[in-house]
């Protein structure tokens, strides 16, 4: 999953890398990115040369491709000119592109939200659909959908702090959309995200899903938590398990992060935790929890071979977070170590 690394496989990826007396490409588009944060007239020039992703109220424009699949369209900077022009718009509003990043082939990338414009003429004249992130996010495989989550959570977050919470008065974006700064006070804010723990806990034999009442049916995830102001990751972990079925954890293993744009920006912080299989009795509070419930490896490994989530009326069955979820990353790391150890025994 390329959105997340463990250390090890970010280590593997490091040294795959080959050493040259220059920046490597990696270390070249980085610093690229953040001179364009840091240097307006040099962001305004890349946007006049970058690609462009379109979105409509939050929601990005995808295309069909030929193979049936979707992606987001990666417009050139004078298309989208001309696109705004054709609907009436003047040329300003490129102006408020955001900066997500560079793609490898050094393209500087922006996200654009024309919400102002009328949505069914923009499809018409792009070719595509705007299509809820929620369905966009799971249309789209590889890098795209990071991606898209990136652009959306970031244009949220601008139409949401025009002001400053201080004084009251306007704030004002960097041309980069990397910060705002309030015209009169000239506090400096930057985008948010809500750090979140998610955890698979085990008993050794067996790992713990949760479900809440409003996730889709049959669907059972890992544990997660808001992290409290001031709490470690650590401390967030252990109280949230305490919390939500009663459990003291043993010990912690940190497995890897994503940034999840559902229902807002979050940081998942991904872990592993066992307890000790004499303790294994669950106290669930049903006011956070629908069930939570103890799954063997057999129950996983089937669960992992269903593709279709189940309908009204079908028996039920397991269906567990979809691949882009970092709770499904977990559950296939467990499976994996759990199939290991159970060859060894
Ligand atoms: N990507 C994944 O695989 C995955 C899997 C499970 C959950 N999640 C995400 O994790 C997040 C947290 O999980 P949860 O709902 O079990 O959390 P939770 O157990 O902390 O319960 C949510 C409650 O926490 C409170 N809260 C405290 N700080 C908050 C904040 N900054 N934002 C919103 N509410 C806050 C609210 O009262 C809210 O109702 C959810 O938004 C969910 O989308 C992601
Ligand atoms: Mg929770």
């Amino acid at each position: 999953m390329a959105a997340m690394l463990s250390p090890l496989r970010m280590l593997l990826c490091a040294a795959k890398c080959p050493p040259t007396r220059h920046c490597s490409s990696f270390v070249s588009r980085m610093r690229y990115v953040n001179r364009l944060k840091e240097d307006d007239a040099s962001c305004l020039a890349a946007l006049q040369s970058g690609h462009i992703f379109l979105f409509h109220r939050l929601s990005p424009l995808l295309q069909h491709t030929e193979r049936g699949t979707f992606r987001p369209p990666a417009l050139i900077s004078s298309d989208v000119q001309s696109v705004l022009e054709r609907l009436g718009s003047d040329g300003s509003l490129l102006k408020e592109s955001v900066l997500i990043g560079c793609s490898e082939q050094n393209q500087a990338q922006f996200c654009l939200d024309v919400g102002e414009l009328d949505q069914a003429a923009v499809e018409e004249v792009c070719g595509g659909n705007f299509v809820q992130l929620r369905k966009s996010y799971f249309l789209l495989t590889g890098a795209e959908a990071p991606l898209l989550a990136k652009g959306q959570a970031l244009l949220r977050w601008h139409q949401t702090s025009r002001f400053c919470s201080a004084t009251g008065q306007p704030t004002l974006r960097n041309q980069a959309g990397s910060q705002r700064v309030c015209s009169s006070s000239g506090i400096v804010y930057y985008p948010k995200m809500s750090p979140v723990v998610i955890v698979l806990v085990s008993d050794g034999k067996r790992c713990l899903l949760a479900r809440q009442s409003s996730f889709p049916r049959g669907m059972y995830s890992a544990l997660a938590g808001f992290c409290d102001m001031g709490e470690s990751l650590e401390e967030t972990l252990c109280r949230e398990v305490a919390e939500e079925v009663g459990l003291e954890v043993q010990s912690i293993f940190y497995s890897s992060s994503q940034h999840w744009p559902f229902p807002h920006s979050s940081f998942m912080l991904g872990c592993h935790a066992t307890i000790s299989p004499a303790h294994t009795q669950l106290d669930v509070d049903h006011t956070e929890l629908e069930d939570a419930r103890w799954f063997g490896l057999e129950e996983i490994t089937s669960a992992l071979q269903v593709k279709t989530p189940p309908r009204r009326g079908d028996p039920p069955v397991l269906w567990l977070p979809p691949k882009h979820a970092i709770a499904n990353h977990l559950i296939m790391e467990w499976t994996n170590r759990q199939r290991v150890s159970e060859v060894g025994e």
